[in-house]
């Protein structure tokens, strides 16, 4: 499934353009989309001015044609109106089809009209809306929400509803059901805007796949991510699982080193060594004696790096004079692949310019905060957008954690549909900076380890908060084997 926002949706409309489909035929393969799920005698159909309006005016001419009892109403003189809009408003009225113009001062008559027919179709706005709904509309979504016995159907999105957050602005449509083109809009991953979009239907439109040319991001579920998962082989030994450099931890900062070394040995990694100070490897002998340390050199040499498969730099590593240089130190004297994670992305922050010309896989595993620090955005901004140019202006792997944690690397975007609120606790980001290192260790490409990282993590987390209230990084970890293990069951490609 396909996921957008409301500029990667526009785009997707600019690519639907460049490939010579006209805005007219598009409008008519929404509205027969919509068809597929519109069932009743009669119809009120709400249009706004732009395309939303024109896929409901080209439902209503199809119902009609149906001999549907259908009414068309309008609020808008006609040079406000899209291009389609008028080309199928202009039809309408020459097949006679009722259309009303309502205007503030005849307003009250709506509810009237509307409380004699089946269904209403909300066609007002879509993914083109910008502000709260302006003038005659917000009286409009109020009189739509006084009807109870109607059914409300929403085309692409319910008016008023933000595409990208699922937030609702001042006024908005309560719809019983939803028929989204073309894409899941991203604001409906958010569980709130189910208020407002009652049961939502995806419906793609008969043309041309360009959802990757747009840039739209796909939902990566479990049968997505569980054949990527690669089965342990017959004679495989440390040597085969990797060798991973973990560069975390202080002596502030002891849990995430710990946590992070935990992650990656259970996960996986072939052998796991820690570089860091004294203090913590003394911990690191309780807490996992299965990984392996080395004391962290004031000045890191190329030459210490040599027998690793891969790196993992943050966690725990504080912010330090030293922890500066060892991040710059890094990213000039090493070649490995690389994961930088916490401390060492704030550090990174002030040196973007060192990701330039870094001839090697790349991960950034920021929270949001981080992410504000590495790459200033406005709260309005779309971060679907923003994550996807991140990713590849500097030829990184984004992984940006949150609910449905995106991960991109600029040209493939994903949604990771694994994780959940009781997983909201301290120390979870450096089990997952662990995982993704162990995988990368292991050889598992960037984009794949990223995403493979941040599903095993959250699908280990959602198997825990079925009994429990809150998920602690410990007990995820001691969970992994058993969770990957699952995974392994449950892809029929392995168990057939
Ligand atoms: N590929 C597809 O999925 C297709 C989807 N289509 C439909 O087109 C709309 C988007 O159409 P667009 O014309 O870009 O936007 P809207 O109709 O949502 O609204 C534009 C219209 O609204 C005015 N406006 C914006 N903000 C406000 C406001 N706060 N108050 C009042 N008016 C506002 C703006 O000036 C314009 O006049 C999409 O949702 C689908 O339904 C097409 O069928 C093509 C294929
Ligand atoms: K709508």
């Amino acid at each position: 499934m396909y996921i957008g926002s409301h500029t990667l949706m526009k785009r997707y409309d600019e690519c639907l353009l460049k490939h010579g489909y006209t805005i007219e035929q598009l409008v008519d393969k929404a509205s027969d989309c919509l068809l597929k799920h519109i069932h009743g005698e009669s119809f009120s159909i709400v249009c706004g001015p732009g395309n939303n309006g024109a896929d409901g005016l080209s439902l209503a001419i199809k119902l009609y044609q149906q001999k549907k009892n259908v009414q068309v109403f309008i609020f808008e003189n006609t040079n406000h109106l899209s291009k389609a809009n008028a080309y199928y408003l202009q039809k309408c009225y020459d097949l006679s089809l009722s259309v009303y113009l309502f205007q503030q001062d005849n307003l009250e008559e709506l509810v009237g009209y509307m409380t004699a027919c089946d269904t209403i179709v909300d066609a007002i706005f879509g993914f083109g809306l910008n502000s709260s709904p302006r003038g005659i509309y917000q009286s409009v979504i109020e009189s739509i929400n006084q009807l109870y016995d109607q059914e409300v159907i929403a085309v692409d999105i319910p008016t008023g509803l933000q595409c990208d957050s699922g937030k609702p602005y001042q006024s908005v449509i309560y719809a019983t059901s939803t028929i989204t083109l073309s894409a899941m809009k991203n604001g409906f991953l958010n569980p709130d805007s189910y208020f407002f979009t009652g049961k939502v239907i995806v419906e793609k439109l008969d043309v041309d796949d360009v959802s990757e040319e747009a840039g739209l991001y796909q939902m990566a579920d479990d049968k997505m991510m569980f054949p990527l998962l690669k089965e342990r082989i017959f004679d495989g030994y440390k040597g085969t699982y990797g060798h991973t450099c973990l560069i975390t931890g202080c002596i502030e900062y002891k849990g995430a080193a710990l946590l992070s070394a935990k992650g990656c040995v259970y996960s996986g990694s072939g052998i796991t060594t820690v570089m860091s100070d004294q203090e913590v490897i003394h911990a690191l002998t309780q807490f996992c004696p299965e990984a392996t340390a080395v004391l962290r050199p004031p000045i890191l040499q190329k030459e210490d790096f040599l027998r690793y498969d891969a790196i993992l730099i943050g966690c725990g590593l504080g912010q330090s004079l030293d922890s500066y240089r060892y991040v710059i130190d890094v990213l000039e004297k090493t070649k490995q692949p690389l994961v930088i994670d916490g401390d060492a992305l704030t550090i990174l922050s002030a040196h973007t310019d060192l990701l330039k010309h870094q001839n090697r896989d790349i991960i950034l595993t920021p929270h949001l905060g981080e992410f504000q620090r590495l790459c200033p955005f406005d709260s309005q901004d779309d971060m679907l957008l923003v994550a996807q140019d991140f990713a590849k202006e500097h030829h990184v792997v984004l992984v940006l954690k949150g609910p449905y944690t995106i991960v991109t690397n600029g040209q493939e975007s994903y949604r990771i549909r694994a994780g959940n609120k009781a997983m909201a606790t301290g120390g979870m980001g450096d089990v997952l900076a662990g995982i993704i290192t162990s995988l990368v260790g292991q050889g598992y490409p960037a984009l794949q380890a990223a995403m493979l990282g941040v599903f095993i993590h959250g699908y280990t987390g959602d198997l825990l908060a079925k009994e429990d209230y809150t998920v602690i990084p410990s007990k995820l970890i001691e969970f992994i084997p058993k969770a990957m293990n699952n995974m392994i069951k449950s892809n029929p490609e392995v168990t057939s």
